[in-house]
């Protein structure tokens, strides 16, 4: 999952990129492997700094006061497709045609021929493995076909109407045109969130496109309103333009968004995070009981897994009268372990990441609930936790089903083989995670949890749960593929077999490339790549 954003202030004197940054620090849990920002100032001027690193190592006030302009896009990223490399941290931009930034989250499946299609036909270079360089020069190429000088808002509707019939997957994207405006759109199936947001300002509106509503709760924006699937929306200074410019497919949002990814406090196409799970809650606590019942087991405390599942841990505990305790604590400086590249650093990370009170554990039977159980990483450490500290009996409960199915949509579950549930029913999944027992949510329950609230979204993408993927054109073959390129052990014999190699190394601590031509003081590891190069107006540098 990666996090987007596009801001345009309506006095192009105000930089925004201080707000940009502060907006993504509100997405960093989306994408914590890079980030980066690209403004336009005056005359039509890009200025970029990208980088691997979290947001607040790589913006700070030297950084961000060198990003001038007052429109600008900025992204958080979480790669699900190419690799780690900084080369491919977001926006992206193009030169030709107009000079165009871009940043996206979600993941293509028609890579291969689209890349093809770019390479033979559109004669159009590629420079990274990343699926959002080739959405941006489908893009590109589009625009390219209207041979203007100068493009409108109509030209720019019928290239991005062109990208959706051409692209197959999960795209939300948003763009920006030297001196003209950013753009936001959003894929037929709507499987990725964006929105929307306005703010009064002196002199008149600024305008806000987010991955998730909080950003626009923070910036004082209001209105906030989702892209719709296949829609596009258009801001300049003066107008705000939308169509729909593909015919309407299933509108199918990612059910994970609500189960792991997106901020309690966000409202995704018209339900809230945050009682979305509370409702995930209340329907496990049904099945737990059931459960517990049939096999005549007690309980004595429920005990979340935090930070996601605390919500969802609370109103089971409440709905099933058992007293609920904070066993486990969470070190706040260690990030999401679910989205770290690779297993060894995620494992590692559990155990910094979560202490368990010997207090809350010691001769009881615990109820532990996390909202998901995807490689098991986090279940097998926290079982082993509970029990090394005197824990009688563990139980883990899950507010999703049993995940058997990759993710081909913009989250990092490609292979079939890394997910604990894959082929094991749930007594060995208990086994596996060293669980006495393992409860899941069903998948109706869950379904029914999130529709509840607003039941106009008749459904959801729910493929890691039941393989059945909403755009077409995933096969086995194409899963096959996938698990070649990206599982953890063919990414770790790419990248020589050791973990220290996708972890980019870091220099005076920061892992932070500014773009002025090309950086020939940076050492070999980390030259600057072309694609970062070409045609790109920096005027300075940082670190
Ligand atoms: O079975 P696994 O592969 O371990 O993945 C699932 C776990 O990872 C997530 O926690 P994470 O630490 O990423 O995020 P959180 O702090 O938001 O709960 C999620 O909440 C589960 O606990
Ligand atoms: N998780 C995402 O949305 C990733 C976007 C894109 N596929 C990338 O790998 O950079
Ligand atoms: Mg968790």
């Amino acid at each position: 999952m990666c996090g987007i954003l596009g801001l345009l202030l309506h006095d192009s004197a105000i930089d925004c990129a201080g707000e940009i940054a502060e907006g993504l620090s509100l997405l960093q849990h989306r994408g914590q492997d890079a980030c980066g920002i690209v403004t336009c100032g005056h005359k039509g001027r890009f200025y970029q700094c990208k980088a691997n690193g979290m947001v607040r190592d790589i913006f700070d006030a030297n950084s961000i006061s060198r990003l001038i302009g007052g429109m600008g896009v900025g992204h958080v990223r979480y790669p699900t497709a190419g690799s780690f490399n900084h080369a491919e941290a977001q926006p992206f931009y193009v030169n030709s045609p107009y000079g165009i930034v871009f940043a996206h989250n979600g993941n293509l499946i028609n890579t291969e021929s689209l890349l093809q299609f770019l390479d033979a036909t559109a004669h159009r270079h590629i420079n990274t493995a990343s699926d959002s360089e080739l959405l941006l020069n489908i893009f590109a190429n589009n625009l390219q076909k209207t041979g203007k000088f100068r493009i409108n808002e109509d030209d720019i509707f019928t290239a991005i109407g062109g990208l959706m019939s051409q692209c197959i997957g999960a795209y939300a994207c948003v763009a920006m045109l030297a001196g003209f405006g950013i753009i936001a759109f959003r894929d037929p199936n709507g499987v990725r969130p964006v929105g929307m947001a306005v703010r009064k300002a002196a002199t008149g509106n600024d305008y806000l496109f987010a991955s998730e509503s909080v950003v626009a709760d923070a910036g004082g924006f209001s209105d906030w309103e989702d892209v719709k699937p296949g829609e596009a929306v258009i801001i300049t200074r003066s107008t705000v333009s939308r169509r729909q410019v593909a015919p309407p497919a299933t509108f199918a949002p990612d059910i994970f968004e609500f189960v792991y990814f997106a901020r309690p406090d966000s409202v995704l196409d018209g339900i809230s995070v945050y009682r979305s799970r509370m409702a995930m809650g209340d329907a496990l606590a049904d099945e737990v009981k059931r459960v517990l019942a049939e096999k005549n087991i007690t309980v004595d405390v429920v005990i979340p897994v935090p930070d996601t599942s605390r919500v969802a841990a609370l109103n089971l505990a409440q709905k099933l009268n058992l007293p609920y305790r904070e066993g486990f604590v969470k070190n706040r400086y260690v990030g999401r372990t679910f989205i770290m590249p690779g297993q060894q650093l995620r494992r590692k990370n559990v155990r910094r990441k979560l202490n368990a009170m010997a207090l809350e554990f010691s001769g009881k039977s615990v109820l532990i609930v996390d909202d998901s159980i995807v490689r098991g990483t986090t279940s097998k450490e926290i079982v082993q936790m509970a029990k090394d500290v005197g824990a009688k009996q563990v139980i883990v409960a899950s507010c999703a089903p049993p995940i058997r199915w990759p993710n081909v949509y913009g989250i990092d579950m490609p292979s079939r083989t890394e997910l604990v549930a894959s082929g094991r029913d749930e007594e060995a999944i208990a086994r596996a995670i060293g669980a006495d027992l393992v409860i899941f949510q069903t998948l109706d329950d869950l379904e029914a949890s999130v529709r509840q609230l607003n039941p106009s979204i008749t459904h959801f993408d729910c493929s890691v749960f039941n393989g059945t993927y909403v755009t077409g054109g995933v096969t086995e073959e194409y899963l096959n593929h996938l698990e070649s390129l990206r599982s953890d052990n063919q990414r770790a014999k790419l990248l020589d077999g050791t973990l220290d190699a996708i972890e980019p190394p870091r220099v005076n601590g920061v892992r932070r490339v500014v773009t002025e031509g090309l950086d020939l003081s940076a050492p070999s590891s980390i030259t600057t790549p072309m694609d970062e190069t070409i045609g790109l107006h920096n005027t300075f540098k940082c670190a």
